[in-house]
């Protein structure tokens, strides 16, 4: 096994990465199909650092699901599994941008062949589209709606705001302008906090005309992010219900389009349920870490 932490070992090899991003949720991709590299939650968070490290707001470590014991359930329906980390080394569910530039690297590398491909996530598998344009259209589940929600404040403004789960817990208000949110450099408050026992995603929301809204984000375990594909899904599916819109009760699909500060996402919600979102990925370089300095980082 591949471990940077064996000290003294004078023949650790370089560990091979890309980067990318999906509307600017940039990601470090560390390629590693038998699970051979250990990273734990200070080398993911060294590694995502954007001054001394590589810089991302989480790292996607690319398994073969039949390699990881969180995923082997899994590999008769998804070769690949997505095992995504938070910039500060926390895992997380599920992470919609990180699933569209997790399918353009596999596509990229030729690990899959041509047509939709399978994502195994700690979420479950998500089935991925790539369109002729590039875009990547990701099926990500249903969305579940607790009761329960929670008041968030910021700068002496407080906002009911609705629980909403898509594999991963969001908070979602809507506000009357996207700068009430302040700098978001710390998590908002919110009450009651036995809500969210692991944390929670908060997303602000503003209209921007009929089925069109613009968010801000504050990810649980990266801070303010640029966008966040779960958090749009959330989003639409709070903002369908606030604006009477249930394709369960009309038989038809409702389509929202999400601008973040990173880019769009058009996020659909089928009668079935199903969520399906549609927005681009891209792949901005590659290389090697060097082990040496992971080594003593770390
Ligand atoms: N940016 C992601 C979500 C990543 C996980 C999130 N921070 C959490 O802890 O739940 C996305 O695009 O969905």
């Amino acid at each position: 096994m591949t471990s940077h932490a064996t000290p003294n070992t004078p023949s650790l090899s370089p560990i091979a990465f890309l980067k990318g991003h999906g509307t600017e949720n940039d990601f470090v991709i560390v390629p590693d199909p038998g699970n051979e590299i250990e990273l734990p939650a200070p080398v993911v968070a060294t590694l995502c650092d954007r001054r001394a490290g590589i810089g991302g707001d989480g790292l996607l470590h690319v398994v073969r699901s039949a390699a990881h014991p969180e995923a082997r359930s899994l590999a008769g329906e998804a070769e690949w599994f997505m095992d995504y980390r938070n910039a500060d080394g926390s895992i997380a569910e599920m992470c919609g941008n990180g699933v569209r530039v997790f399918a353009h690297y596999l596509r990229r590398a030729g690990l899959v062949g041509a047509g939709d491909l399978a994502v195994a996530t700690r979420g479950g598998v998500k089935r991925a589209h790539i369109d002729k344009d590039g875009d990547i259209t990701v099926a990500m589940g249903r969305a579940r709606l607790p009761e329960d929600g929670v008041t968030v404040t910021v700068g002496g403004r407080s906002w009911p705001a609705r629980n909403v789960n898509m594999g991963n817990p969001h908070a979602v208000a809507f506000v009357e302008d996207l700068s009430h949110a302040g700098g978001l450099f710390s998590a908002p408050p919110f009450t009651p906090a036995s809500v969210y026992p692991d944390g929670v995603n908060i997303e602000f929301v503003v209209d921007r005309g009929p089925r069109h809204v613009a968010m801000r984000v504050h990810e649980r375990g990266s801070g303010e992010t640029r966008s966040c594909g779960t958090g749009a899904c959330a989003v639409a599916v709070a903002a369908a219900r606030r604006d009477g819109a249930d394709p369960a009760v009309t038989g038809a699909p409702i389509t929202y389009t999400v601008d973040l500060p990173g880019g769009r996402l058009v996020i659909t919600e089928h009668p079935n349920g199903e969520i399906e979102m549609t927005g681009p990925a891209v792949i901005v370089a590659e290389g090697h870490i060097d082990p040496a300095w992971l080594e003593v980082s770390a």
